[in-house]
């Protein structure tokens, strides 16, 4: 058995055993998990300096924080969003018991990107453990440092049969693709998100894909430009533009690209001094075969702001372009790095065509003083979130779902998302051996009649408040009994008994 087989095999086998189910035992271990970023904040901390240049503070601020409020979230909710959830009901089922029981899916793989290694891996992970799964947790082999601390930190503190962490790259991970799961929570690129998807059709194994892609950002030329691009330099720059939902591009008018060229430029110096590059709050990219990439898309564009690189040091400086041509390198892919292409657009309608033209993106960006000019891009285009005047926040917010459509992805997560997505939302309906004589227009044979009560039935609706429905309980109680008593094998004497009571057709 190869390594990855015996993962999953011990994960299968744990959960089998039913421990990961009970509440007490979900939220013991994210408690325990929750001891792993207060004991272990340092070595978290390190791994990722070295990984991505991350400061302290910006670790805690962009990975931990997140990842602790999530963790409180679930144990504080955890009981409410395990809970059976009553539904409403039709009036054939009126008397029943009809509610939805979440419930554990099994063992689910989690495979986690590098950019942001802490968060995303983990982050699904509270998700996986509050819905009572197993997991096999696969870090990005690309962020080496964190992946070591995170195989060697994990099995410390939560349950390591039920969650064990399989590190390794593209060979270990196709390997435990090539075993059965019940989900795969899969983040990174497109590309790779198509292979993910292909292996886990052969089981029809649900995915969850957090994918990336060009998010754009346009920015009105009636809006406050100092503020708009302070934002989005720091959308921009975080993490050296190795974020999912960093603003790729900016669409604006031609008539402000100077203001907005030097506005970013100040917030630069604002954020990371004349020398971002002995800045202790400006990041590194990641590795030689992504500065690579970045640089090339350099090639056929003109820089306004920035450029300096070092390949050594895997630098390169925050860097804005300007007047880019739709054809140009920069606007191809995804840029994933610390450069800003700014393009010129004719007005908000073109911005909303050019939009459109490409991929959905992941989030898409308006910076305008109109709430006109932001209801339109909400309305004409369609994205994973949109954001109006700021950038990234939406991704801390717990109650929003974060996930993408099309391109950029499938199925989202955080907060009670995460506990949904990776449960099985079973419809359960618990009905007693009483009232056989309403199912008679349901069973052969069947009549015009039968048809027209069972239509009136399914098709009417009622909002009758609790007296109504304890009422309308009591009616067809009575009229069961009268049926019955009566022997009469159709429903032929209802429509007088049921007459006064007044129904709203929904058809
Ligand atoms: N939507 C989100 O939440 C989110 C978050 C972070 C990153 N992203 C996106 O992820 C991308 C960056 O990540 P990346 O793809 O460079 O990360 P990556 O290289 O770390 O790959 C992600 C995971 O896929 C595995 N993998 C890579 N190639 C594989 C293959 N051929 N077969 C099977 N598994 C394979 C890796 O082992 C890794 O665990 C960007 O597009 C970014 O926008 C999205
Ligand atoms: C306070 C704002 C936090 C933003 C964190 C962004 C994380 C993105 C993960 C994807 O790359």
């Amino acid at each position: 058995m190869s390594r990855e087989q015996q993962a999953v095999a011990l994960a299968r086998k744990a959960f089998e055993t039913g421990r990961s189910k009970p509440l007490e035992y979900r939220i013991y271990q994210l408690k325990s998990l929750q001891r792993l970023f207060i004991e272990r904040q340092q070595d978290v901390s390190d791994a990722i300096k070295k990984d991505l240049n991350k400061s302290e503070v910006g670790t805690q601020l962009y990975e931990t924080l997140g990842l602790e409020g999530e963790i409180s979230l679930a144990i504080r909710k955890l009981k409410d969003w395990a809970a059976p959830r009553p539904v409403e009901k039709n009036l054939l089922t009126i008397s029943d018991t009809v509610y939805i029981q979440p419930e554990p899916l099994g063992v689910v793989l989690i495979i986690g990107a590098w950019n942001y290694p802490w968060a995303v891996t983990i982050q699904p992970l509270i998700g996986a453990i509050a819905a009572g799964n197993a997991a096999v947790v696969k870090p990005s082999e690309v962020c080496v440092h964190t992946a070591k601390v995170m195989e060697e930190l994990l099995p410390l503190y939560i349950d390591k049969e039920l969650y064990p962490v399989v590190t390794g790259g593209v060979p270990e991970t196709q390997e435990l693709l090539r075993q059965r799961f019940d989900h795969i929570f899969y983040t990174g690129n497109s590309m790779v998100g198509k292979v993910i998807m292909e292996a886990a059709a052969k089981n029809l194994t649900p995915v969850t894909l957090e994918l990336g892609g060009k998010s754009p950002c346009y920015i009105d030329k009636d809006c406050d430009i100092t503020v708009a691009c302070r934002r989005v330099a720091w959308g921009k720059y975080t993490n050296c533009g190795q974020t999912c939902i960093a603003p790729d591009y900016i669409l604006c008018e031609p008539s402000i690209q100077n203001r907005v060229i030097e506005e970013v430029k100040k917030a630069i110096k604002e954020f990371y001094t004349d020398d971002p590059k002995t800045c202790p709050d400006y990041g590194r990219i990641i590795n030689q075969r992504h500065f690579k990439r970045i640089m090339a898309m350099l090639e056929d564009s003109t820089i306004a702001v920035g450029g300096e690189n070092d390949e050594s040091d895997c630098y390169i400086a925050p860097t804005v372009l300007q007047d880019v041509k739709p054809e140009a390198k920069v606007m191809q892919e995804e840029i994933f790095g610390p450069l800003l292409p700014i393009l010129s657009i004719g007005s908000l309608d073109e911005a909303i065509k050019f939009v459109n033209k490409r991929e959905k993106p992941l989030a898409l960006y308006v910076f305008s003083q109109d709430n006109k000019v932001i209801n339109k891009m909400r309305d004409e285009t369609s994205s994973g979130g949109l954001l109006a005047n700021d950038c990234l926040v939406h991704y801390s917010v717990s109650s929003l779902p974060f996930g993408g459509v099309g391109n950029s992805g499938m199925g989202c997560y955080h907060g009670k998302f995460s506990f949904d997505q990776l449960s099985h939302l079973r419809a359960c309906l618990i009905k007693q051996l009483k009232m056989e004589g309403v199912n008679s227009m349901r069973y052969p044979p069947h009549t015009a009649k039968k048809l027209g009560w069972a239509r009136f039935f399914i098709l009417k609706t009622v909002d009758l408040g609790w007296l109504g429905r304890m009422a309308l309980l009591a009616i067809m109680v009575v009229a069961v009994a009268v049926v019955l008593a009566t022997k009469r094998k159709d429903l032929h004497s209802l429509p007088l008994r049921y007459s006064s009571v007044s129904f709203k057709q929904c058809d």
